[in-house]
């Protein structure tokens, strides 16, 4: 997977652009608050068409309405231009120019290192089962389908709960079971190959404890019914589904205990950067190909072993963006951060806008002949995805 060029316009505080990336690693260094966070979650968003952003409209520039950004990709010899357009509340995607779900774009085309990723470790439940259905949702999208379906049926359940509607419950638990019990023979599945990885990744990590991955479930599908049946009372008391998979937890066991409540911020660290690689891994194993790889921030990275696992996984792969407040060693490209703008490290800002090598960093309106760039915004009005 490559990604050729992205173009952003009224991302956050970035300055318009098209941006082309060569091969290899693209380094992206620069002040606190430059903008490079804003540049890898605005290539994520373009390439998977996924944020973890709830309000959307923090991705729109302040003072503007509509943020738009775009991924000129390259897969398995084709090319494709995946567009997505943002508004208060609302989410457009298009792909090649026709409008698509993201179910519809590339699963496998990007990941995403970041130094939050620690939460992951050490946060709540949800955060880990976030990870595993986010991860699972781009595998598989049978899988993406169910839970989307189920999170929906465990809301109207707890409606009816909250309604005290004791007589209906026998048809929303009849869909819960079956919805619910194809979500966790799926998790069983695929938890084996990912315990293999991560465990694989931790010790290239280094780390002398095993890592090993396991679901802790509140029920089972063979149990589900029953389980929801005895707890019918507490349920309806609660006003809440107090069991299935959307109260499970990918238990992270460091050697003989539960990573979340004792490993050490670094352990948590390596556990985190294991669990990125494993995700990578799986990713390049289902689609046969291995994803752009953005890595925010690895100057954070004090340990000298994290630090090198890092740049190895980014020459792993066909193509890496890397930033950090300094500059990320053996780059094919570095680009210097400043005020939402990026150019070529050695080039002079000239009106905003700088070519060297194929790159081209094109600000505004106008390309270097004066000709409109790819910025002009769509229409993304009364459209949701
Ligand atoms: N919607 C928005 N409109 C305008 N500016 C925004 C918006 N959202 C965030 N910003 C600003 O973008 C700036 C750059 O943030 P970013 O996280 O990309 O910096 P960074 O270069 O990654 O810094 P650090 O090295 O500290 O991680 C911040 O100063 C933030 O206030």
């Amino acid at each position: 997977m490559r990604l050729d060029s992205l173009s952003t316009l009224n991302y956050r505080n970035l300055a318009p652009f098209t941006l082309a990336f060569p091969a290899g690693v693209t380094g992206v260094f620069g002040e606190n608050g430059a903008g490079k966070t804003n540049l890898l979650e605005a290539a994520y968003l373009a390439l998977t068409g996924l944020t973890d952003v709830t309000r959307l409209e923090q991705l729109v520039q302040q003072g503007e309405t509509e943020a738009y950004v775009r991924a000129d990709l390259e897969s398995g010899g084709s090319l494709s231009v995946q567009e997505v357009g943002l508004g208060r509340g609302r989410r457009q995607l298009k792909l090649d120019g026709v409008r698509v779900r993201t179910g519809d774009l590339p699963r496998g085309s990007a990941v995403w290192i970041r130094p939050e990723d620690s939460e992951m470790v050490f946060g709540s439940p949800s955060g880990r089962r976030a990870f595993l259905d986010s991860l699972l949702s781009r595998l598989s999208a049978r899988y993406a389908e169910q839970l989307s379906r189920y999170d929906r049926t465990v809301s109207q359940r707890n409606a009816a709960l909250r309604g005290g509607e004791e007589w209906a419950m026998h048809v929303w638990d009849e869909s819960l079971v079956r919805l619910g019990s194809e979500i966790m023979l799926f998790r069983r599945r695929a938890l084996v190959r990912l315990n293999e990885l991560a465990a694989e990744a931790n010790a290239a990590l280094g780390s002398r404890k095993p890592l090993t991955l396991t679901l802790t479930e509140s029920t089972t599908p063979e149990s589900y019914a029953q389980d929801l049946a005895a707890r019918r009372a507490e349920e309806l008391a609660r006003g809440s589904t107090v069991t299935g998979p959307h109260r499970d937890d990918l238990l992270l066991t460091l050697g003989d205990f539960p990573a979340s409540e004792y490993a050490s911020r670094g352990e948590g660290r390596t556990v985190a950067l294991a669990l990125r690689r494993a995700e990578l891994e799986l990713l390049a194993e289902r689609f046969g190909e291995r994803p752009v790889l953005l890595i925010d921030d690895f100057s954070a990275e004090l340990d000298p072993v994290r630090r090198s696992f890092l740049l190895e996984l980014a020459a792993s792969v066909p193509q890496a963006i890397v930033t950090g407040t300094e500059r990320a060693p053996g780059a094919a490209l570095t680009l210097r951060a400043q005020s939402g703008r990026f150019t070529p490290d050695g080039s002079a800002v000239q009106d905003g806008s700088a070519v060297q090598d194929g790159l081209s960093v094109e600000d505004g309106a106008t390309a270097g002949d004066g000709t409109a760039v790819e910025t002009e915004l769509p229409p993304v009005a009364g459209v949701g995805a």
